[in-house]
């Protein structure tokens, strides 16, 4: 018998199944942002899959094509640089090598993950270069503006008012926005390995934020969950799109939204052979003490109790940091049958607590 050693720098991080190329998913809703009835398509979309693709989004090719290619010059730096660079190794922000959050999770990637106050890059995230700052700041003013029609859109079909509602906490004032650049080198130490070993690239998860948006060039590797019945967990590929956006449903929109809307579990996965996948993703955070609980408006509109407690950005952020990666992080918020027996016991007038 043939025993296989896993090669010892990827001991850390599990193998994946390579994806078969007839596993690309052609279910990803593309929404087109122009069209008349858009609202109606992203709130459909988030329901069903936490994830759709936006065409026509306005946001110009020349934008994503300069940060793509000083995100190329970066990366391509010597280690040593970028070791030293943006404050040295990220913790949480800051430049990264295979380790993710503190507690332990790896992945086969380098990363840039930082922190954005307002329209730009926090001083608190110094980037590697000024002429990578510029690319970002001007990307990530891109990623406001779609992030703020998307959530425009979701209060529209969602029947929100004001319409800005959703999309306030996210470009407001004292938002938390965190910007990352992935890249997903080829893993040479596959090589030898039968040819259906993968390697995670970034482990799977859910988004803490309201919406993250992700755009990647040419190279594959995405993949989510389809929302199954129970515990059933489909992963599919996504087939890359270099002229659309996609967008992940997080957490804190599935409280919101009392479960309406649910957020995506996503993972990478990084082959031997393919070309290096990079990706670039906002992630639209609401302030530190922005409260975050069903929306009253729904639950009224739709007659339900809510099925989540509330919490604050800042206690959920911090929860988060906490966990590992692939962890259910909205476990510990979810009422319990017997809250919410209590609720309805107490919304029918049908008892009172002492
Ligand atoms: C194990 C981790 C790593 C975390 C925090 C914690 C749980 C969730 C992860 C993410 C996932 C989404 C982007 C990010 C920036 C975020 O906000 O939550 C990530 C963050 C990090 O990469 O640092
Ligand atoms: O790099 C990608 O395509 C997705 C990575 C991701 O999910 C993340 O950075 O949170």
């Amino acid at each position: 018998m043939v025993v296989l050693a896993k090669p010892a720098a990827l001991e850390q991080i599990s193998l994946l199944r390579t994806p078969e190329p007839w596993e690309s998913f052609a279910g990803v809703p593309a929404v087109d942002l122009s069209a008349p009835g858009a609202a109606d398509d992203v709130v459909r979309a988030c329901e069903r899959f936490g994830f759709f693709s936006v065409v026509n989004h306005g946001v110009a090719r020349g934008v994503v094509e300069r940060l793509e290619h000083e995100a190329a010059l970066f990366f391509s730096w010597p280690q040593a640089d970028k070791d030293a660079s943006a404050s040295g190794p990220a913790d949480p922000f800051g430049y990264g090598s295979k380790r993710i959050g503190r507690n332990g999770d790896m992945g086969w990637l380098e990363y840039l993950l930082l922190a954005i106050d307002r329209e730009s890059l926090s001083k608190a995230s110094p980037a590697p270069s000024s002429s990578l700052r510029d690319a970002i700041n001007e990307y990530v003013g891109a990623m406001r503006g779609l992030a703020r029609t998307v959530l425009e859109m979701v209060a529209e079909g969602l029947g929100v008012s004001p319409r800005g509602a959703l999309a306030d906490m996210v470009t407001g004032e004292a938002s938390d926005q965190v910007f990352r650049l992935n890249h997903y080198p080829p893993c040479p130490l596959l090589q030898g390995l039968p040819p259906n070993c993968s390697v995670t690239g970034f482990g799977e998860h859910t988004d803490p934020q309201l919406v993250s948006i992700l755009h990647s060039n040419a190279t594959a590797g995405l993949q989510i969950a389809l929302h199954g019945d129970g515990d059933a967990q489909k992963w599919v590929s996504v087939p890359p799109n270099r002229d659309a956006f996609f967008v992940n449903v997080g957490d804190s929109l599935q409280v919101l939204t009392n479960g309406r809307l649910k957020s995506v579990r996503h993972r990478v996965v990084a082959g031997s052979g393919r070309k290096s996948r990079v990706s670039m993703i906002y992630f639209g955070g609401p302030p530190v003490a922005q409260r975050i609980a069903p929306l009253p408006q729904l639950l009224q509109a739709e007659g339900q109790l809510p099925i989540y407690r509330e919490f604050t950005w800042g206690e959920y952020k911090k929860a988060a940091y906490r966990s590992r990666l692939g962890d259910n992080r909205l476990a510990p918020f979810q009422m319990t049958l017997v809250e919410l027996q209590h609720a309805h016991a107490d919304a029918a007038g049908l008892h009172h607590r002492s």
